[in-house]
């Protein structure tokens, strides 16, 4: 009998210890199932982590919204603001346009995590020509101050300007084939950018942007256009158009088919980005639904943009920018843009594409 209860005692002692151990491990502020952005930075090959930062790093976890202590900005209001736009989708996500954040504090809160942000773009055939311009400008506004990487995919590395970039910033050349059509090319994009990030982006970065390389910057485009998944409305739907005249795929073959009576907003794939790992599952999505497309002999009517929109209606982005973070040169700019950030080159189709046209 004795020798049962203490057997019993011994059990009961046993469960209690990890119990009590479980629960300070737990409240010591262990991250049990909450992914960090900071992991990365710990194990990052790159030199130039500064040590200070690294040790930073470890306090952050994607959603952390820490300011520095004293940091001086502007009162925000409850009562001021843009009133001639609306500035929140209906799924709550914030709709991005100048006046809605204040960059002071905004940059500041992500500085402190020092993410690393890669920018895919390609510059296949002519297109080599728009690199200079998109990388001059991108260096004056994109992400002043953070960690970028270019990622730049092209079958002519030589042609590849020498351009200064700023501390922590720096390119990467990718060689890829040559293509007859534009349509491979802009296509071909979810593919190559597929296989890169499996095989180098995704040790490299925290952040993805998949960008068209015919853009310029003008202004500002900080830390207010990160998020989980942020897409961008289109410059020439975003106003007064029917969601049954965008531009969807229509044709029910294609896997890209939206049906009339559906659809949020038309977004551009020009300018698009988000966490390293949500980037990849939409970049490898239009890559396997446009493959599938192939296979039942069709083309969607928007490329890769078709796809990206079909997958957006479903899996709504976490941020939309507003045209702001994608106008063209072709477009006179109205009064509710009150800043360009980004904008496309006025360009000769028929010159610069392999077979010409639109
Ligand atoms: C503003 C906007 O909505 N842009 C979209 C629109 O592009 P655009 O009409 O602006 O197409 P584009 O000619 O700029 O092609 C898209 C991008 O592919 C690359 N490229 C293309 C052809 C080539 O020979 N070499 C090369 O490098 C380059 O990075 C270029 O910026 O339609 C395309 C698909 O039809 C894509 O969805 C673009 O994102
Ligand atoms: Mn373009």
């Amino acid at each position: 009998m004795l020798r049962y209860i203490s057997r019993t005692h011994i059990l009961v002692s046993f469960v209690f210890l990890l119990i009590l151990l479980g629960t300070i491990y737990i409240y010591s502020g262990y991250p049990v199932s909450s992914f960090s952005i900071c992991q990365p930075c710990d194990n990052s090959p790159e030199p130039e982590v500064k040590d200070a930062k690294t040790k930073d790093c470890s306090r952050w976890r994607i959603g952390d919204l820490n300011m520095k202590t004293g940091l001086k900005y502007a009162q925000p209001s409850t009562q001021k603001g843009r009133t001639d736009v609306n500035s929140v989708t209906n799924w709550n996500a914030p709709l991005v346009w100048e006046g809605t954040f204040d960059p002071v504090v905004i940059d500041d809160i992500y500085k402190r995590m020092d993410p690393r942000v890669a920018v895919v773009v390609f510059a296949v055939g002519k297109y080599t020509r728009f690199l200079k311009g998109f990388l001059e400008s991108s260096e004056k506004y994109f992400l002043v101050d953070f960690r970028v990487t270019y990622y730049i995919f092209t079958d002519n590395e030589k042609d590849v300007p020498k351009i200064r970039l700023g501390e922590g910033r720096k390119i990467s050349i990718v060689t890829v084939p040559s293509a007859m059509r534009w349509q491979d090319v802009v296509l071909g994009r979810m593919k190559w950018a597929t296989i890169t990030i499996d095989k180098q982006i995704r040790n490299e970065a925290d952040y993805l942007f998949m960008m068209d390389i015919d853009s310029v910057f003008h202004n500002h485009f900080g830390a207010e256009s990160l998020s989980q998944l942020s897409a961008v409305l289109h410059r020439g739907y975003y106003k007064n158009t029917n969601r049954d005249n965008f531009p969807y795929e229509r044709r029910p073959k294609s896997k890209a088919y939206i049906p009339t009576g559906e659809g949020d907003y038309y977004y551009t794939a020009a300018v698009w980005g988000g966490y390293l790992e949500e980037m990849y599952k939409l970049v490898r999505y239009c890559y396997e639904q446009s493959e599938e497309d192939a296979k039942n002999k069709i083309e969607a009517v928007w490329q890769e943009e078709s796809h990206l929109n079909k997958y957006l209606l479903n899996n709504k982005p976490t941020k939309v920018l507003s045209p702001e973070y994608l106008w063209s040169d072709y477009d006179q700019i109205p009064a509710d843009i009150k800043v360009v950030r980004v904008s496309q080159l006025v360009k000769n189709y028929a010159e610069v594409r392999p077979n010409g046209g639109h």
